[in-house]
């Protein structure tokens, strides 16, 4: 391709429902979608940082200035380039993954809507169907857990995952399989707990639960492994996967036994499939997680969720999970429980302009 500007935008997407994690409540989404502009057409990325640190170091404020003063400086000037040359381009700049993988995104997507061919095709996607997991918030109390997971149920959810942290995980997790049997079930600590609550996590055991996701920090990698050896529930990485790299060690540690790959966390689709080749190989089962993402976001994640290792149900929900109002013409909807693939040229969706006018507060376009 031949890049001629990328234009920046931070959107402020409000929530359908506050969205509660062990690092905190959201309200509003804010985050940063990439247009590419090329010399034969433009494409769309989002950069999946938020407006605190709080899931990982980068935020929007970072991600702004880093794309706009380093990170696509570098792009123009090398100015006609592969896709594929993305990575190698902006690797002399340590960190910055979410907006690496943003500006990568934008680029693909040009490129492949230029050339007539769907993102699906590109990077090896065997389903037109994926299923559908959601990833549910802390509520009031564990009977309002209950009820929100019954609506989720209703509408055709295959998985349920609920958010934990110290004083609401067990009672909680005791008050879903209670009430719903032998659903598919996980729950996410975000890093909440240490090794000391080693008692307390392995009380989990008693749920028969998919997996425990990313229970210590981010770069706990020998202590995850430590406390995989004590809990019979699988131990599944979130934050600590920064990398194919970081991958490979996790599982060379023990640390994890299931992966979740986020593209906008590892630096873009192409190190995704990366890890999720690793992983094929070695015999560990992957699925998609999400990043509350745009329907740009989403539409490359249901590419990215059906390769073949995907085997497990992913965080890719309906828009309507987190938004009444997408910024694209076509918002995810559930079909008996999964998401159809984009079949479209690029990205396969088209920017629905008045709403991102409506949620833009702020914009800028870099040129050389
Ligand atoms: C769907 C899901 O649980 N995603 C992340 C947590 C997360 C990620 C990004 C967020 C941005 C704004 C507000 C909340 C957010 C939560 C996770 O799997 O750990
Ligand atoms: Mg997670």
């Amino acid at each position: 391709i031949c890049l001629e500007s990328v234009e920046l935008r931070v959107l402020h997407l409000p929530l359908v429902s506050p969205f509660t994690t062990s690092f905190g409540t959201e309200h509003v989404r804010e985050v940063i979608v990439a247009r590419a502009v090329t010399a034969d057409g433009e494409g769309w990325g989002e950069i999946v940082t938020s407006e605190a640190p709080l899931y990982s170091s980068e935020y929007t404020h970072s991600a702004w200035d880093v794309a706009r003063r380093w990170l696509i400086p570098a792009l123009l000037a090398k100015r006609t380039f592969a896709p594929e040359e993305v990575p190698t381009i902006l690797e002399p700049f340590k960190g910055h993954r979410m907006v690496k993988a943003g500006l990568e995104l934008s680029i693909l997507d040009a490129a492949l809507r230029t050339e007539g061919r769907s993102f699906g095709e590109y990077i090896g996607a065997e389903r037109e169907l994926v299923p559908s997991g959601v990833s549910v918030g802390i509520q009031r109390d564990p009977q309002a857990l209950v009820d929100a997971v019954a609506g989720y149920l209703d509408e055709g959810y295959v998985r349920i995952k609920i958010k934990i942290k110290p004083g609401r995980d067990i009672a909680d997790t005791a008050a879903v399989r209670e009430a719903f049997g032998t659903i598919p079930f996980q729950v996410d600590a975000n890093s909440a707990y240490t090794l000391a609550d080693v008692e307390t996590l392995a009380q989990l055991d008693q749920f028969d639960l998919l997996l425990v996701e990313q229970p210590l920090q981010e770069d706990d990698i020998v202590d995850h492994a430590t406390l995989a050896r004590q809990l019979k529930t699988p131990v599944c990485l979130d934050e600590s996967i920064v990398s194919h790299k970081a991958a490979m060690d996790a599982l060379a540690l023990g640390a994890a036994s299931i992966i979740n790959i986020k593209a906008g966390r590892v630096g873009g689709y192409l190190e995704a499939v990366k890890i999720h080749d690793l992983c094929r190989s070695a015999g560990i089962p992957v699925w998609c997680g999400g990043m509350l993402e745009t329907g740009i976001g989403r539409a490359a994640n249901a590419a990215l969720a059906a390769l073949p290792g995907f085997e497990l149900p992913g965080d890719i929900s309906a828009s309507d999970r987190f938004y009444t109002r997408d910024i694209v013409t076509e918002p995810v909807v559930l079909e008996g429980g999964h998401v159809r693939v984009p079949t479209g040229h690029g990205l396969g969706v088209h920017i629905d302009h008045a709403a991102l006018e409506d949620f833009t507060v702020a914009r800028e376009v870099v040129t050389a």
